[in-house]
């Protein structure tokens, strides 16, 4: 025991749904809403640490037991969160070794799952023993080495609006490459993002390879990325390289599974990014040895937290791969976590990718803002972010409304028969 006050009392879990535009994928299209669970961790001296993760189902019907097993622990008791997740059983049918329906997140083990909840106490406890010990995150990861973070311009196709809303969103449709050039220019703008990423997998490869053309003739020299998630072939995936090799920063997850992201490599000068093919520790040896992937995007989330992201880095340093951040849909306290944590990384190449401009709905009482693409980092004890109670309540109330239930389970292929009854995930290689 450090001292009494350090001791969890009590953890609420409070699964929202959020909104989220019409943002198309190789799987369908964003639902209206995507789930998320916002965890909060009181300790005995009246400190409530915050954190957050996935919200589906197959999280909740961890996060629960594992929340009942906190109580009584300490919040600066880290490791002992891994041991016991352990003791927490997860149902196997929610286990298979297909990559993740909902999420484009890789395999899904019963580990990985275990971590992606864990990761959000993981937080939530950093959260909360930096505010006892009046420490920035960052200061309780071995402190900071660098002021801001860069993150990446995270560009979509999508429609104007989502079938059966009244009204364009404030974004517009982005389904041609002049759609994703104004979208990169509101991007530039409103943030000042100076490097781009855009989600493919969605149209035929040519018309991908024109976005990609016209956002390098619309920014010259500025970084590019592409992510089919894995919907290309080997073949079409060196025939995208070979096309875009003078203007890409990197492909990102062209083919499926490491074997084939080797075979592109072997083919190609254009460095690989994955979130898909290395998203746990046990994928990393034959990945880093067939030469598969060039830069691991990390996901604090999946990966287990601030602290196994950093242990990460480490590997892929000692490995000269690089490292960079992925990210899903999240809201503030997610960011500031990535934010904190992609502070300590000493080299951080690439900038990171965020949903977060896509959030219009958050959970703070202030919204993080990006200034020249960057976030600045806090010193303000804990994470630096702020609960907004309020506005919890209100994403909670439509996550307990029966009208919503649906959403409860982020579904893009579901959400896609919307429009077009028909649809199912389409098997990969698509192209
Ligand atoms: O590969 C990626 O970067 C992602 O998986 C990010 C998101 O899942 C994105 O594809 C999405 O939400 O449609
Ligand atoms: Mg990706």
């Amino acid at each position: 025991m450090y001292g009494q006050g350090l001791v969890i009392t009590d953890v609420r879990l409070t699964p929202v749904l959020v909104a989220d535009p019409p943002l198309l994928n190789t799987q369908g299209v964003h639902q209206p809403y995507t789930p998320r669970l916002i965890i909060e961790v009181v300790t005995a001296g009246g400190v409530v640490g915050i954190g957050e993760t996935y919200g589906d189902g197959k999280y909740l019907e961890l996060a629960r037991p594992f929340a009942e097993r906190l109580v009584g622990r300490e919040v600066a008791d880290l490791n002992g969160l891994f041991t016991l997740a352990d003791e927490v059983a997860v149902d196997g049918a929610r286990v298979d070794d297909s990559v993740d329906v909902g999420g484009l997140r890789g395999v899904q083990t019963a580990d990985k799952l275990r971590l992606s909840v864990v990761s959000g106490f993981e937080v939530a406890c950093l959260d909360a023993l930096g505010k006892a010990l009046g420490l920035p995150v960052h200061a309780l990861l071995g402190g900071k080495v660098r002021d801001a973070v860069e993150y990446s311009a995270y560009l979509f196709y999508k429609w104007a609006a989502h079938p059966g809303a009244e009204g364009d969103d404030p974004w517009g449709a982005a389904l041609d490459p002049a759609g994703v050039v104004a979208q990169a220019r509101l991007f530039a703008e409103r943030y000042g993002f100076s490097s781009f990423k855009l989600k493919g997998g969605v149209f035929p490869p040519d018309e991908e390879i024109a976005a990609i053309r016209a956002l390098a003739d619309a920014f010259p020299g500025r970084p590019l990325r592409l992510d089919p998630n894995g919907a290309w072939s080997v073949e079409t995936s060196l025939k995208v390289a070979a096309e875009l090799a003078d203007v890409l920063e990197y492909l990102e997850d062209p083919a499926l599974g490491t074997p084939a992201m080797a075979r592109v490599a072997a083919g190609t000068s254009v460095p690989l990014a994955t979130n898909m093919c290395v998203t746990t520790f046990e994928e990393i040896p034959e990945a880093f040895a067939t030469g598969a992937v060039q830069v691991v995007l990390s996901d604090h989330h999946y990966w287990g937290g601030l602290r196994r992201t950093r242990e990460l880095a480490a590997l892929c340093r000692t490995f000269g791969v690089g490292i960079s951040m992925h990210s899903n849909t999240h809201l503030g306290i997610s960011l500031a976590a990535m934010t904190q944590v992609a502070a300590t990384v000493p080299a951080l190449d690439f900038a990171c990718d965020s949903h977060y401009p896509w959030q219009s709905e958050d959970v703070l009482t202030s919204r993080t803002r990006f200034v020249d693409g960057r976030v600045a980092v806090t010193d303000t004890p804990g994470l630096g972010v702020e609960l907004d109670r309020d506005a919890l309540a209100v994403l909670h109330a439509r996550w307990r409304d029966e009208e919503h239930r649906a959403m409860r389970e982020r579904d893009d292929a579901a959400a896609m028969r919307a429009v077009d009854p028909e649809w199912v995930t389409p098997a990969v290689p698509r192209w």
